[in-house]
This record gives C-alpha cells, sequence and structure tokens, in this order.
C-alpha cells in the first residue's frame, strides 16, 4: 500500500501545524484535518487569523490548504477515505475520578478510536500522535478489534509528537528525530515502514528512529519530563544564587559549557508552563504509582513541586519587595502566554502570579501580544473562582505603555522580544514612585534600568550585589580591617541632612535611593563617596553627610534614613522635693552631642549589633502590638559589668541610633537620662515620692506617641536594690518603698510602644531579682579583649594623625592610615599587654603617654607607639603600687 491520504483527527496545536508541514513537503498526500468544533475549522479556513499563532505558520496554510491540505469538520468521510489516521487529540490531566490530578484523560482518545471503529473500512493504519501512557495503544488496539467490521483491519502506531510552541514551524522542518513505534510482526513492521516513507519526505531516513511501540511511549513522557527536570534543576540553583550573590546565568553558562551536559534548557525563570509538561510528568508519575514504583514517582513529583516552589517564590519575591503589601496597589503585567511566540496560556505561570496578586488586593494591569481578552479573563475567572474580582481589579490594555503607566510596579512575565525593547526611560517617567520592576525571565539589561532609577528584582540574581561587596571594603578601610562584614543584608543608609536644605525627609530619600545605585558600582571608599556627594547638585546643597552599614539578613534591600541633628544640647530636668533636684538628662535625638559615638564605641564582635537588633526589633513588636501577654517583652535592657567599659555610654548611643534608624516610624526621640543618686535624698523617705514624680513626667512625654523615648537609668542599682540585701544605712522599709515605686513606674510606662528602657549596673548581684525579671536582655559588658583594645589603639592613632599630632608616612587609603606590618604588630603587642584595663583607661593612656614621652615636635608614629606602651607600664605600675599600699 501507498499513503495517499491521511486524516488527522483534532486540529489543534499538534495537528494543525504537523499536517501543514507534512502537506508541504508530501504534495502527493491529501491531507485532511478534522475536528469536533466547528469555530477551529472555520479559523483555519479563515484568510485573517489561525486559531492558534505559530510563527511562518500561515503562510505554510495559505499555500497548500484547498491544494493537498483541507480542514474539515465531515470526520466521518476523513476517516473513511484515508489509507492513515492521525490521532491528535487532547489529552488533559484528569479531574476527576480514579488518578485525578495525574492520570492521562484518554477520554478524547477512545472517543477518536470509537469514530474509526464505526466508520473505517479496509486496511488502516492508526497512529498515537497525541502524548498518551504506556499500553495505550493496547487500549486503542481492544476498542478496534471490539468492534472490529468483517472487511476491516488495523496497524497502531506509536508516533509522538516533540514539537514545542513558537517554533512548531521550525522543528517539524527540522525535526532532530522522529520516533515510530510498531508491533514487531511482518504488518506491524510494514505500517512503521510506510509511516517512515511518508515522513521521508524531507526529514533524513538517518532521524526516523523505529522502536516498540511501549518505548516509543514512554520516551515521549521520558523527553518531557528531562526538559522539565533541567528547568526545575536551574531554578532550584536560582534560589541559591539569590541568597549568596552568585548569578544563575552565569552557572548555567558554566555547566551548560561541559559537552555532557549541554547549554540548552538551563533558562532560570518564573517557572515553566504550557499543556505538557506538568500534564506529562503528572502521567508519569501517576504510571510509576501504580506499577508499585513510589520511589520513581517521588523522584519525577519534585521536579513539579520545584516548579510550584518557584512560582510561588516569585510571587512572593513581588509582595515583599512592596513593602509587604499589594493591596490597592496597581500592577503591570506584561506577558501573559506561558512562552513567547505564542498565545496559549495553558499553565501559564502569569496565571499563577497574577491570582496570588488579585487575592492579595492588587489591581492588575495585563498586556501581552498574542493572548485574546477573553482568554485572559477566562483563566484569571476559572483561577481566582470570583469573577467579581477579576471585573473590578482587572484591566486588559492593547500595548505595554498603557499598561504600565501609573503602577507602581511592572511584572515580566513571558519573554516576549518586543518587552527588551521597550522605551524604559518613558515607562519609568510614567510610573509611580519608587517604581518596580520585576523580571520574571532574566530578558531585560537591569544595570541599565537601575540607572534609570527603577528598583528591579529577577530570578537567580541578588541585585545590588556589587554595592555590597564594595561597601564590605569600605568598611573594612574605616573601621581598620576587624569587623567581617557580610555582603549578604540590608543597607543603611543614615542620612544628615543639612539645617539649610529645604526638601521634606522623604525627598531627600527618594533622591537618595535612585542616585545611590550608580554611585555604588564605582565608589569604593569613604573618601570616594565625598566626592559623589558633592558632584550631585542636590546632595551637596542638601547633605551634611552619608554614612552607610551593612547588615546581616536575607534580605537586600536600601534603606534611607533621613535626620536632622539637634544642636541645642541636652538639657537638665529639676523636680521639687524637699528642695529642687536635678533629676535627669533630657536631650532631644539624635543630637550633636551623641553623633560620632556610636562608631568609638568598641566591643567584641556582636555586642552592639545585639543591642542595635533587640532594641529596632523590641520597637517593631510594640508597633505592631503584639500581645505582650502571649509574647512576652518589657523593652528594658541591663548592661551590667565592671566599671569603666563604657555601659553608659553605650547606652547613649544606643537610643541616638535608634532614633537615627526609626525616623520611619517617629519624628523625633528624646533620652531621659535619670540621676539615680540625686533622687536618693538625704530624707531617705523621700526617695519613693521622687522616682514618683520623676516617672510622672516622663509619662507625659510618652503620651506623644509620635516621639520615640529612650528612659536611661545608669547605676539603676542605687534605685533597685534587693530589698532582701538589707541596707546599712536607711532603714528597709524605705529601701523597699523605693524599689516599689520603680518597678510600679517601669511597668507603668513599659506598656507604651514608644518606650524602651536602658538600665546600667557596675554591681548585678545587689539588683532586686524583680527588676533583674523585667529586663529582656541582660548583657555583660566585660574589659576588653587585647582585639578590641588594638580597635581602641588604632583610632587614637587615626586621630593624632588626622589631627596632626603624630607623624606618618603618606600611604594612605581613603581617609584612613594604613599601619606598616611593623606597626601593627607593635600595636598589637600593647594591646596584648593591656589586657586587665578597662576601655576608658585605655583610651586615656594615648594622652598620658604622649604628655609624658613625646615632646611638642611632631613625633612619628613609632615614637608614639613607644610612648604609648610606656604609659601601659606606666599604668599597671601605678596600680600595683595602689594595692600595695591599701595592703
Ligand atoms: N501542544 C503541544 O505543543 C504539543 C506538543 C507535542 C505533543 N502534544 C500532545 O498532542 C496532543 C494534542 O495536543 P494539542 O495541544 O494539539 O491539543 P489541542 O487541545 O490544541 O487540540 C486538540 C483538538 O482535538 C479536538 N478533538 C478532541 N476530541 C475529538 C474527536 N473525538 N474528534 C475530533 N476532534 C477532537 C479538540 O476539539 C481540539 O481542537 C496532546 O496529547 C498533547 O499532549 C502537544
Ligand atoms: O530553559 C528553559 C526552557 C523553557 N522554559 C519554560 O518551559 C516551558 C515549556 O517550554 P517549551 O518546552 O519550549 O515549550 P512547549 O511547547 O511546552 O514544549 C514542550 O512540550 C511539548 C509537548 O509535549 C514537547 O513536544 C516539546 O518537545 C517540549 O519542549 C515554557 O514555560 C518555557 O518558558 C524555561 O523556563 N527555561
Amino acid at each position: 500500500m501507498v499513503i495517499q491520504k491521511i486524516c488527522c483527527i483534532g486540529a489543534g496545536y499538534v495537528g494543525g501545524p504537523t499536517c501543514s508541514v507534512m502537506a508541504l513537503k508530501c504534495p502527493d498526500i491529501e491531507i485532511t484535518v478534522v475536528d469536533l468544533s466547528k469555530d477551529r475549522i472555520a479559523q483555519w479556513n479563515s484568510n485573517e487569523k489561525l486559531p492558534i499563532f505559530e510563527p511562518g505558520l500561515m503562510e505554510i496554510v495559505q499555500q497548500c490548504r484547498g491544494r493537498n491540505l483541507f480542514f474539515s469538520t465531515d470526520i466521518v468521510s476523513a476517516i473513511r477515505k484515508a489509507d492513515l489516521i492521525f490521532i491528535s487529540v487532547n489529552t488533559p490531566t484528569k479531574t476527576f475520578g480514579m488518578g485525578k490530578g495525574r492520570a492521562a484523560d484518554l477520554k478524547y482518545v477512545e472517543g477518536a478510536a470509537r469514530m474509526i471503529a464505526e466508520n473505517a473500512e479496509g486496511n488502516k493504519i492508526v497512529v498515537e500522535k497525541s502524548t498518551v501512557p504506556v499500553r495505550a495503544a493496547e487500549s486503542i488496539m481492544n476498542i478496534l478489534k471490539a468492534n472490529n467490521k468483517p472487511n476491516s483491519s488495523y496497524q497502531i502506531l506509536s508516533n509522538p509528537e516533540f514539537l514545542a510552541e513558537g517554533t512548531a514551524v521550525q522543528d517539524l522542518l527540522h525535526a532532530d528525530r522522529v520516533l515510530i513505534g510498531g508491533e514487531e510482526t511482518a504488518e506491524g513492521q510494514e505500517a512503521v515502514r510506510q509511516l517512515s516513507w511518508v515522513y521521508e519526505h524531507w526529514i533524513p531516513s538517518s532521524k526516523v528512529v523505529t522502536m516498540n511501540t511501549w518505548s516509543s511511549e514512554l520516551s515521549k513522557l521520558a523527553a518531557n519530563a528531562f526538559l522539565a527536570q533541567r528547568i526545575s534543576s536551574i531554578n532550584s540553583l536560582s534560589a541559591v544564587c539569590e541568597a549568596t550573590g552568585a548569578d544563575v546565568s552565569e552557572v548555567a553558562r558554566a555547566v551548560g559549557l561541559d559537552t555532557r551536559i549541554g547549554p540548552k534548557f538551563l533558562q532560570a525563570s518564573v517557572g515553566f508552563g504550557g499543556s505538557c509538561f506538568q500534564k506529562d510528568i503528572l502521567n508519569l508519575v501517576y504510571i510509576c504509582e501504580c506499577l508499585n514504583l513510589p520511589h520513581v514517582a517521588a523522584y519525577w513529583q519534585q521536579v513539579i513541586d520545584m516548579n510550584e516552589y518557584q512560582k510561588s517564590r516569585f510571587a512572593e519575591k513581588v509582595v515583599s519587595s512592596l513593602f509587604n503589601t499589594v493591596t490597592d496597589k496597581r500592577i503591570a503585567v506584561l506577558g501573559f502566554a506561558f512562552k513567547k511566540n505564542t498565545g496559549d496560556t495553558r499553565e501559564s505561570p502569569a496565571i499563577y502570579v497574577s491570582t496570588h496578586l488579585l487575592a492579595e488586593g492588587a489591581h492588575l494591569h495585563i498586556y501581552d501580544p498574542k493572548v485574546e481578552p477573553h482568554q485572559i479573563v477566562d483563566d484569571l475567572n476559572s483561577s481566582t473562582m470570583d469573577p467579581d474580582i477579576v471585573n473590578r481589579n482587572v484591566v486588559i490594555h492593547s500595548d505595554a505603555y498603557s499598561a504600565t503607566k501609573n503602577t507602581h510596579a511592572l511584572i515580566v512575565c513571558t519573554e516576549w522580544d518586543e518587552f527588551v525593547t521597550l522605551d524604559y526611560e518613558k515607562i519609568y517617567a510614567d510610573m509611580m514612585k519608587p517604581a518596580y520592576i520585576f523580571d520574571g525571565r532574566k530578558i531585560l539589561d537591569h544595570d541599565f534600568l537601575q540607572n534609570l532609577g527603577f528598583h528591579v528584582q529577577t530570578i537567580g540574581k541578588k541585585m545590588h550585589r556589587d554595592v555590597a561587596r564594595a561597601w564590605g571594603c569600605f568598611f573594612l578601610l574605616v573601621l581598620g580591617s576587624i569587623p567581617a562584614v557580610s555582603n549578604m543584608g540590608v543597607i543603611h543608609l543614615e542620612v544628615q541632612q543639612s539645617p539649610k536644605s529645604t526638601l521634606t525627609k522623604s525627598e531627600l530619600s527618594d533622591h537618595i535611593l535612585k542616585w545611590f545605585p550608580t554611585v555604588s558600582k564605582t565608589c569604593t571608599d569613604s573618601h570616594d563617596l565625598e566626592k559623589y556627594i558633592l558632584a550631585d547638585k542636590v546632595l551637596s546643597q542638601n547633605v551634611v553627610r552619608i554614612k552607610l552599614e551593612t547588615e546581616e539578613s536575607k534580605l537586600e534591600q536600601v534603606q534611607c534614613h533621613v535626620y536632622s541633628l539637634d544642636e541645642t544640647g541636652p538639657q537638665t530636668d529639676f523636680i521639687e522635693g524637699e528642695e529642687t533636684i536635678p533629676s535627669a538628662t533630657h536631650y532631644i535625638l539624635p543630637c550633636a552631642e551623641l553623633d560620632s559615638v556610636w562608631d568609638t564605641l568598641e566591643y567584641d564582635t556582636g555586642v552592639k549589633e545585639e543591642l542595635l537588633n533587640f532594641a529596632r526589633t523590641a520597637m517593631l513588636f510594640a508597633k505592631h502590638q503584639v500581645c505582650e501577654d502571649i509574647i512576652g517583652i518589657n523593652r528594658v535592657v541591663l548592661l551590667h559589668g565592671p566599671p569603666g567599659t563604657g555601659k553608659t555610654t553605650l547606652c547613649k548611643a544606643l537610643a541616638h541610633k535608634l532614633a537615627i534608624r526609626l525616623t520611619d516610624t517617629f519624628e523625633c526621640g528624646q533620652l531621659i537620662e535619670i540621676n539615680s543618686h540625686s533622687l536618693f535624698s538625704k530624707w531617705f523617705s523621700e526617695s519613693g515620692k521622687l522616682v514618683m514624680q520623676m516617672f510622672s513626667k516622663i509619662r507625659e512625654l510618652v503620651m506623644e506617641p509620635n516621639y520615640f523615648l529612650c528612659v536611661l537609668i545608669d547605676e539603676v542599682e542605687s534605685l533597685a536594690h534587693a530589698r532582701n540585701a538589707g541596707s546599712t544605712d536607711a532603714e528597709p522599709a524605705d529601701s523597699m518603698r523605693v524599689v516599689n515605686a520603680l518597678l510600679t513606674q517601669i511597668d507603668s510606662i513599659r506598656r507604651f510602644p514608644n518606650v524602651l528602657i536602658l538600665t546600667t549596673s557596675n554591681v548585678t548581684k545587689a539588683i532586686d531579682i524583680a527588676f533583674v525579671d523585667r529586663a529582656d536582655i541582660k548583657k555583660y559588658i566585660g574589659l576588653p579583649s587585647a582585639d578590641v583594645l588594638t580597635k581602641i589603639y588604632y583610632s587614637c592613632v587615626q586621630e593624632l594623625i588626622k589631627k596632626k599630632l603624630i607623624r606618618a608616612k603618606e600611604t594612605t587609603s581613603g581617609n584612613e592610615y594604613v599601619l606598616s606590618k611593623e606597626e601593627v604588630e607593635y600595636l598589637e603587642k600593647t594591646a596584648r599587654k593591656s589586657v586587665g584595663l578597662s576601655g576608658r583607661n585605655a583610651r586615656k593612656l594615648p594622652f598620658l603617654g604622649y604628655a609624658k614621652y613625646l615632646g611638642s615636635d611632631y613625633p612619628d608614629l613609632l615614637q608614639f607607639l613607644a610612648a604609648l606602651d610606656s604609659a601601659v607600664n606606666d599604668e599597671f605600675n601605678d596600680r600595683k603600687m595602689i594595692s600595695t599600699n591599701d595592703n
């Protein structure tokens, strides 16, 4: 038999293009494509628009249609006259019954088989083109045989299709291989030869691969599983890249250069979509489960699970980047098809992302060059299950510019070429600020977009990576190569606004957030930063300085804290008792007095950061009104340890720092430093009352919710004296009254969300246990280690060089003098020798050494280090003398 007439049942994405190319290449064969859907067939017969969009397809259809290519709804006569019948109907995942959600639904295949059985006469070759489970051919044969007419016979072949949408014509013209599976009987092999002959009209015979039917069926599922597995593999690594600073495109390139692996299908994305991958893998999983192969089933299931994870990760990234809420925000979705060059939306990740955002209350503005508006609406309706939401919150646009206008964010869901060449300058100008882009396909020029001012997020690449590296370096310079700075996390820009500035804080912050990404690429030290500030007209007029800090965290973002310094200085508060008593020192924060203190405090790694994080988290919980009966938090800190270790200074600096970091939440900060000693009246019984009076003043301040208040109780032991310790210099009853008053007052103000109570003590044991219990953090601040002493001396050296009191060689980096190896060793030796001194002592010794051992003329650094070393020796000798005399 020579095949002269072919019928294809199913005029969809496979049947249409396959038969069109076959008709083009086999002019000697008449091909009729049939379908139950009248509309579809009408569209295939139209000259305006085919039912599917495929580049190059219209030209082929127009060339062959009416010649040897026909589209018809007359299924019966097409079956009757055909020598060979393709079954190319849909095989979706079952939505009910056994295998629901996983098994392939073969009802359309069965329907087609029954039509053939009812209508065919003579010898027919029936070809499974649809993707089917292994041994589906057997079921088709059973149907055909059960309904066999006396004069008819069949051969069943498996001929799975490997075309991908968007490139279907090219894939069909230049297929990597054509797979034909048939029975090993003589008739079966003859049928295989017949079909091979058809393909060999344009496919080299070496690429027409034949095998047994079951292998052919399984190979189709296997090919899709392998392809999807590669995407899930690279997508899984994209998450690792985002968390580490690696770039998934670089990783994919490196991996793909291995010829054993190859470069294709390693493009990380928002997740794979399309009508095949998920359905075919689920089908494979189901088959494995039915064959009692649970390990194999679990292995392939993971490919799907990873894809779900990738889609949800991306959608959540959008929400978290937009300050954790998209409610009532306008978001443009560019691209709705599951990939470019197709209008198909089946399993498109855009549906998932859009549904997620709609559930969060976003308003979506969607544009896709090829997807019909009604299709988008249908997809969202069936996904959200609430047409009201779609009616109210979705607008479909006919171009990208109108879709993005006035939106807060733009999401690229499909990699359409036209999205790469859009005028992003115009788009940026028309969007709300700050404007966000989420590139789910990694097709855009991210540096360019950042330069325009966009906040950019993408897959598998941590944005601002260069920034973090550069500023890690900046910190090493400023802090003398001591602290380890993570290159992940939040970048804090602390911006001191000039008193002359006329901008609002948010105007200045917006400007800096646009300016910073560009500058951060080239600027590597503090010296440079000043240059950049001066070079920017707005900043040079409105900013005194910008300080930059990184903080380890999972998120990476730039936060801008604009503040002005209070220059009026602290004031003393008085309370009236038997006499007028100076009860507290009152600072408005941030203030000039405390401005540089935080940086000069040196502790072992993590102490300052831990306190800052504690305080910030405590304020965050308070702001969100976390119930304190469920999560116990008092916002009380106790720093204890030997005198001279900087506990009080640390508390003040912390209050100042918090006031800067909390500028978004509070208008300004205040620090009340309670003078504990003065509250101890010589009429001791008065003390309880004084405490009450003091706190009633504090309560007035706390009532102003826009102000953040730190209450510092220094040497708290003098107030919170252990009730059971007994007092030698006062009546125990009085002592108890003071403690009770203090505890009651602390309890009454700590409930306010804008208050933080900082306390210090040199003698922890003497503090009332009820007070110690109230402190959330009880931090021991001990004498400095050799490392910390090195940092202290290092900062002294830098200060004296800067103020031209000691001479150093010219080698500088930024504003810092870089010590030679010999100088560092000397400094470290002196620091080791100084262990046992407090920070306060250590900071005095450079002065004492200078005064005692150096003349007035400009000594060099080594001379100074020798003087410092001698001063350390003197200090220990003096201490020995004192303790000897004491004895
Ligand atoms: N879409 C792809 O890229 C692709 C690629 C390779 C393989 N496949 C596989 O090919 C098969 C078809 O996929 P598709 O994307 O072309 O599906 P599709 O839904 O686009 O087309 C299937 C067509 O079959 C028609 N149909 C169903 N039952 C019929 C019947 N009894 N008689 C006549 N017409 C009937 C439907 O009306 C529909 O038009 C599926 O098994 C699929 O897994 C698809
Ligand atoms: O590196 C890549 C490659 C693809 N995708 C995505 O994967 C999905 C599927 O893409 P593709 O395979 O190109 O399109 P399909 O039309 O679904 O084609 C697949 O499914 C068909 C149906 O079985 C098979 O015939 C094809 O061989 C097989 O590639 C799309 O969402 C793509 O965006 C990626 O995310 N990264």
